[in-house]
């Protein structure tokens, strides 16, 4: 059987996704339609995105020990922020252009489940942004996105 790598792997580490978020918030805060949504993020917004993305990816507990973040704690800064669908549409269209313009892995494999995470994980985020509590405890696991296919519908936690 083949070794088949990890999504964090195969995109190339830490440093391919470090650099890939930071691209695409300098976009991001040239673009006129995000720019009032992130206007106000921290310095540290754009490394823990990339950390928790390589968690999630099957690489290292980048947010969770490293910056000592959590699901919940994710969760929590989306709660309140309601995002809309064009906002949600143009993070993705950015960051898949920050993809291309890195040269990310391309082939066709990768760039399905990057792009079903990215259709999971923004709509979570508009969800989420429509709620006023935190739906998830905070032990709650972190995601683990791999090569596959979801497994089944959305259903809230109520
Ligand atoms: C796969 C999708 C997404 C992931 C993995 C993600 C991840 C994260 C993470 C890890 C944080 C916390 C950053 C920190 O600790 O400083 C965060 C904050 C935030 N995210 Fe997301 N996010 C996603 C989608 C979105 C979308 C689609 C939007 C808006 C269109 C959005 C808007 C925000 C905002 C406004 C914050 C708070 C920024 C601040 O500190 O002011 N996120 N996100």
């Amino acid at each position: 059987m083949k070794n088949i790598p990890t999504l964090y792997e195969w995109a190339g580490g830490k440093e391919v996704l470090e650099g890939l978020t930071k691209l695409f918030y300098e976009k991001v805060l040239q673009d006129d339609l995000l720019y009032p949504v992130f206007k106000n993020m921290s310095a540290e917004h754009t490394r823990h995105v990339a950390h928790f993305i390589a968690e999630v990816f099957g690489g290292p507990a980048l947010y969770t020990q490293g910056d000592s973040g959590s699901h919940a704690k994710m969760v929590a800064h989306h709660i309140g922020k309601l995002l809309t669908e064009e906002q949600r549409q143009r993070w993705i269209h950015l960051l898949l252009q920050s993809a291309d313009e890195l040269k990310l892995a391309n082939d066709p494999e990768f760039r399905s489940a990057l792009v079903a995470y990215l259709e999971w994980g923004t709509r979570i985020a508009v969800i989420n942004s429509n709620l006023t509590d935190n739906p998830l405890q905070p032990e709650a696991p972190m995601p683990k996105w791999g090569w596959g296919e979801p497994g089944g519908p959305y259903q809230s936690e109520e």
